[in-house]
């Protein structure tokens, strides 16, 4: 059954001046729509050139309409688009007469949630659409178009269907009762699920890399006041965005910069240099410099390759928490004449003033996040789907401690399933859905 309280109309094309902007009606009554602005049928799926016309028949713009009848379009409802000349005062003149045949403005994500609703596109799908439009890389693009083709869905549904034909196998032991573990290792039902969790372990493995392509890290530059923290990051973003001056203590609060290597995005912080003080705004700096360590990935100790790690930098290092990862730049070796590039495995020698050693360190930050470079397998994901990911791991696990216990195997057999079907949207709830579509843009 077709999901269509209404009908909706946007602009679909960015705001501003265009050649052509693009406004996209969807829902039940979009007849009345054509009527009032053509006044002509519309042959489906056909281009036609027309006058679109006010309530007084004078005209608005003239352009191409393309009607889409249900269930073939982008939303699977009866859908109108208006190719018009791309002004913005013409496109808001347009948009208000749609409203005044009877459509309401789309809320943001709105075609696409009824594509979702109308099963047009899984939830993977519809989310990879926002990723599309949000893409920052080519890298990030080429994954997402990846997932909206359904590269990342039909993993999932293949893990899915390997878990429906196991939790069969384990329900009928539990039906009948003359079945019973004998039947469950004759049928390698054990051999089954280990096939399952190694399966889910290496999609696992590549939506970590979708979600750094999309999300990216949070890398945090600390030190002494003066090792070169703030040139650092200028030679990283390739602009002047932090002060250098050879006044220890120049970077007051944090700067930030979103810098892109190969295609992930690295946000990357300088801070206040660490160092004692009675200054107050360099106190607050300071206070900051920690908050940001708080929330980072990667954590760059920057050090002055002259002094190498002094007693304060190993003050610093013991402060910094146990799970943040860190790699040590000893910066500065143009003047101790020091070999640029690693030195060991988390240790890399630079000169940021002279950019000397910077691909060496932006190869090691990449690998240092895990990142294992761009490949045709990589579609895009978020957080949300690693955590299902994460849960199915855990029912699984569970199901393979307590494989014995057919009950509590069978209960969580099931549960992994469950988890995995949030990922393409089987069972969401509504306020779920609102979180995801709230955040696209409008018209999309
Ligand atoms: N003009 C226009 N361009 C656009 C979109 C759009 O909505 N309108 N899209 C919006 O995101 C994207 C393309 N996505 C689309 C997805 C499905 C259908 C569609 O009509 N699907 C039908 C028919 C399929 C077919 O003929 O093969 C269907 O699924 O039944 C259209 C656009 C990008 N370009
Ligand atoms: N020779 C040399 N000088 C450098 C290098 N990197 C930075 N410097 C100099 O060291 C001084 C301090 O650099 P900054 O980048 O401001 O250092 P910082 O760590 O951000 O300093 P604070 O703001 O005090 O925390 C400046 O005079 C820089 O030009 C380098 O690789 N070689
Ligand atoms: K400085």
């Amino acid at each position: 059954m077709l999901y269509t309280p209404d009908t909706i109309a946007a602009i679909a094309t960015a705001p501003g001046r265009g050649g052509v902007g693009v406004i996209r009606i969807s829902g039940k009554d979009i007849q009345s729509v054509i009527s009032g602005l053509i006044a002509r049928p519309l042959k489906p799926r056909f281009a036609h050139f027309a006058h679109f016309q006010a309530l007084d028949g004078s005209t608005i713009d003239e352009g191409i309409a393309l009607f889409f009848p249900n269930p073939a379009s982008f939303t699977g409802e009866d859908v109108l688009e208006l190719q018009g000349h791309g002004g913005p005062v013409v496109m808001n003149m347009l948009l208000k007469r749609c409203i005044e045949l009877g459509a309401r403005h789309a809320e943001p994500g709105e075609f696409t949630k009824r594509a979702f609703l109308n099963g047009k596109l899984d939830l993977a799908q519809a989310e990879a659409v926002a990723d599309i439009i949000d893409a920052q890389s080519e890298a990030a693009a080429k994954s997402a178009i990846k997932s909206l083709d359904g590269a990342f869905s039909r993993e999932v549904h293949t893990l899915v269907d390997a878990l429906i034909n196991l939790r069969m196998l384990v329900e009928a032991t539990l039906d009948f009762p003359e079945e019973d573990i004998d039947f469950l290792e004759a049928a390698d039902a054990r051999g089954k699920l280990h096939t399952i969790s190694a399966q889910l372990a290496r999609v696992m493995d590549t939506a970590t890399q979708g979600k750094l392509l999309r999300e990216g890290m949070h890398v945090v530059l600390i030190g002494q006041p003066n090792v070169g923290k703030s040139s650092l990051m200028n030679a990283l973003a390739g602009e002047d965005v932090a002060i250098v001056t050879d006044i220890a203590g120049t970077t007051r609060d944090t700067v930030r910069e979103l810098i892109q290597l190969d295609g992930i995005p690295l946000h990357i912080i300088d801070t206040a240099g660490l160092r004692d003080t009675n200054d107050t705004v360099e106190k607050i700096g300071i206070e900051r410099t920690w908050a940001a360590v708080e929330k980072a990935d990667l954590a760059l100790l920057l050090l002055d390759s002259r002094e190498g790690i002094t007693e304060h930098d190993q003050q610093i290092l013991a402060k910094l928490p146990d799970s943040l990862a860190v790699l040590r730049v000893f910066n500065k070796i143009d003047l101790t004449g020091d070999q640029a590039g690693e030195i060991a495995d988390d240790e890399i020698h630079v000169s940021a003033k002279q950019g000397i050693g910077l691909q060496e360190l932006k190869h090691k930050l990449l690998k240092k996040i895990g990142w294992q470079g761009m490949n045709d397998g990589v579609f895009i994901a978020r957080e949300r789907h690693l955590a299902a990911i994460r849960v199915a791991r855990e029912h699984l696990n569970t199901a393979d401690a307590c494989y014995l216990q057919i009950e509590i195997l069978a209960e969580e057999l099931r549960l992994a399933q469950q988890s995995l079907n949030e990922i393409t949207g089987e069972f969401t709830s509504d306020d779920l859905l609102g979180v995801i579509f709230s955040r696209f843009c409008i018209g999309k």
